[in-house]
């Protein structure tokens, strides 16, 4: 058995002790029953992943995955391929909105490169880099096996080292010019949806853009046929290797009890794979918002996650992600300092 198969394995069930005692007290607050809504199933799930009834989450980071496309090579994106390189830059400078939303939220920003076209060296970067962007999946496959695995224990690893450094709640995030194309072609291959309802407009395709973004995930799709039952290997033929990364995130937050809050869409389709790679990990997701990319509403669905915000955002990096993390902080301040009917000496319901 290979490392990630057995890594897999290790990835604990929810502890359902721990989230019905939180749901038991959850309905001795001072609100009517189910009053606070999604931050009530949130404080249940969060007692599920950590054990714990009150839990808090005092370090947070989010992985923002940065690799480049070859398919940008058929014109999917309303920019140039450059513009990875230059927002892995920005990040590093701390100019990027992700940075502006991480700071709010406490959380630290590990910016990766799994795969940019360029070389980059600076030393806040990751570099851990697979290969020099995918292959053009419009005319073969995107990457190897191989690659694809490397990608997703590459991700495993940055979670264990940023565990040990303390961080106990995760962020997906990510940067890739052209990875919407990608993550429709995933979530194509994967939920056998249409191309043509799965792609949207990512950075701002006009309509005739659009349609020819829906072509190149057609012929993609036609040319490679990926196996939906094997995950990897969709992640091979049309995926990205920030995608493959981000499974690894997702993977490596479950295995460690940690919860891992999914950003737009790009992240959505990582889950996609992740989820079937290992079904257990899917109690450990957090949906923050949902995306004004077209799909993402579907992808959800399919995911089974409910987002918390509905923010008209629509551009990655992480940034509905962290923003998501207030509504960790919310539900983690409600189970923790909230007064009991009890303990405020406030008449139940009577019915
Ligand atoms: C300046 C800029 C900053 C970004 N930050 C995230 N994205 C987002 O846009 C890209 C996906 O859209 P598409 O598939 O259409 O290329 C990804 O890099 C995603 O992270 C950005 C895009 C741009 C242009
Ligand atoms: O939802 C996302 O992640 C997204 C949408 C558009 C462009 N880039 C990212």
């Amino acid at each position: 058995m290979g490392f990630l198969e057995q890594y897999v394995e290790g990835i604990p069930e929810l502890d359902m002790e721990a989230s019905r005692a939180a749901a038991a007290h959850i309905g001795n607050l001072t609100v009517p029953p189910g009053a606070l809504g999604k931050l009530e199933s949130l404080a249940v799930q969060l007692a599920g992943i950590t054990g714990r009834i009150k839990p808090s989450f005092e370090k947070k980071a989010v992985i923002v995955m940065a690799a480049d496309h070859g398919v940008c090579e058929e014109g999917v994106s309303a920019f140039p391929q450059e513009v990875t390189t230059q927002m892995i830059h920005n990040f590093l400078s701390g100019g990027a909105a992700v940075n502006v939303l991480a700071r709010q939220a406490g959380a630290k920003v590990v910016c990766v490169d799994i795969g940019v076209n360029n070389d980059i060296s600076h030393p806040e970067l990751v570099s851990r880099k697979i290969r020099f962007g995918t292959a053009n999946m419009a005319k073969g496959p995107a990457m190897t096996r191989a690659e694809a695995i490397r990608a997703i224990e590459t991700g495993i690893s940055i979670v264990e080292e940023e565990v040990r450094r303390g961080v106990s709640i995760f962020v997906t995030g990510e940067m890739g010019i052209g990875n919407t194309t990608a993550s429709a072609a995933v979530m194509c291959a994967m939920t056998n949806t249409e191309p043509a309802k799965a792609a949207g407009r990512g950075t701002g395709l006009d309509d005739e853009r659009l349609k020819h973004k829906i072509g190149v995930i057609e012929k993609a799709l036609q040319l490679n046929a990926p196996d939906a039952a094997d995950p990897i290997d969709v992640l091979a033929k049309v995926g990205g290797l920030e995608i493959g990364g981000l499974i690894g995130v997702i993977l490596g937050a479950a295995a460690n009890r940690c919860p891992v809050v999914i950003d737009g869409f790009i992240s959505s389709a990582a889950a996609l794979l992740a989820r079937v790679i290992s079904p257990e990990a899917a109690g450990y997701m957090i949906a923050s918002h949902i995306s004004q990319e077209q799909g993402h509403r579907q992808l959800l669905e399919a995911l089974d996650l409910r987002p918390g915000l509905d923010l008209d955002m629509r551009i990655g990096e992480g940034t509905g992600g962290v923003l998501g993390l207030t509504l960790v902080d919310a539900a983690c301040r409600i189970v923790s300092e909230m007064a009991t009917f009890e303990s405020a000496g406030i008449a139940g319901s009577g019915v």
